[in-house]
């Protein structure tokens, strides 16, 4: 056993009942700066922008927003409910964003309507419920890994990604803690650079010794035998256990399968989405073609360079070895159900 946690405290989001504040995960790792949130509005911006970010964390910020939201439309709930659908459409891929929406949406249906301290309770039931997701997680997770084993992550599925200590970053914290995890490898993750700008710094704060490396180099380190285990979170996961995550995780999953690498998934229920029967029809952002040039520090484009940036992918989930939930651990062939369904 090494340590005693595997979480270092951190938490990328803070509300205290009055102000919302995030971290800017933009300037990661070289500036740690806070940001105040004032309104719904700011908080759309700020997980459009990637000021937050991570599917979780971008369902428990909205829920804070609809409680700013709910103060600032003194009971008018056709504001609010504009107010929620502005702050939905901030992202369209991670499932957790409108599940959370629908809470509070769900919440406000009550005697009370919308009630900015009913409302403030169920915001923080969902952050409590994601902490406690983590650690359950991290538990089951870890409880897979064999003995020095070698993990490879991608993105960033920590502290920053989620409202507690992450959820594939939470089982390589765990594992790690056990003694069970001998290499730790993050990919880069461009063009966001989610792994060597914030996974790195996650790690560095936990104690926890670990190697970059671009992504394209997953395939060799593979070919060497110094990966057992590809280790990665979700952004939807639909009935049929496909997965969309991160652009690369299905190129992780292939190479992952061709050289006897498994692969596993980490994500809580909220990131589940079993009304929809396969990732054929998850909605992948596109985001702004310059972020990959900006990756490359060319922030003047030169004419003609043009670019396509897709920001994820699906999985198929006969590619995923297993898929870790609060529940605990899935195994093909996955059927994820509507909850309370026949
Ligand atoms: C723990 S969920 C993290 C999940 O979200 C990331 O996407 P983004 O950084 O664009 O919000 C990535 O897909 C991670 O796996």
């Amino acid at each position: 056993m090494r340590g005693e946690m595997e979480d270092s405290g951190f938490r990328a989001i803070e509300f205290d009942g009055h102000r919302l504040r995030l971290i800017d995960q933009r300037l990661l790792p070289a500036t740690e700066y806070w940001l105040e949130i004032p309104d719904a509005e700011a908080a759309a911006r700020a997980i459009r922008d990637l000021v937050v970010r991570g599917a979780p964390a971008i369902g428990i910020t909205a829920a804070y927003a609809a409680v700013l939201a709910a103060r600032e439309c003194r009971g008018d709930s056709g504001a609010w409910n504009d107010a929620l659908d502005r702050l939905e459409r901030a992202r369209p891929t991670a499932v957790n964003l409108s599940w959370a929406i629908a809470r509070m949406r769900r919440c406000a249906e009550g005697p009370g309507g919308v009630d900015p301290d009913a409302l403030l309770e169920e915001a923080r039931r969902i952050h409590a419920e994601d902490i406690e997701a983590n650690r359950a997680m991290a538990q089951a997770g870890a409880g897979m890994l064999g003995d020095s084993v070698g993990v490879l992550t991608h993105c960033n599925t920590g502290s920053l990604a989620t409202g507690g200590i992450g959820t594939a970053l939470g089982v390589i914290a765990e594992g790690w803690r056990r003694g069970r995890i001998s290499r730790v490898y993050a990919d880069e993750t461009r063009p966001w650079l989610q792994g060597s700008r914030l996974t790195a710094w996650e790690l560095a704060r936990l104690e926890i010794p670990f190697r970059v490396i671009v992504e394209g180099a997953a395939a060799s380190l593979m070919a060497a035998g110094a990966v057992d285990w590809v280790i990665t979170g979700a952004d939807r996961i639909t009935a049929n256990g496909d997965v969309a995550n991160k652009i690369g995780t299905c190129m992780l999953a292939v190479l992952a399968r061709h050289f006897g690498v498994r692969m596993m998934v980490v994500a809580p229920s909220s990131t589940v989405d079993p009304n929809l029967p396969s990732g054929a029809s998850i909605d992948i952002e596109e985001r702004d073609p310059a972020e990959i040039w900006r990756a490359a520090g060319i922030e003047k484009v030169p004419a003609g360079f043009d670019s396509y940036n897709p920001v994820f992918d699906v999985t198929p989930g006969h590619l995923v070895d297993c898929i870790v939930t609060e529940q605990g651990v899935h195994s093909p062939p996955y059927r994820f159900t509507v909850p309370g369904a026949a």
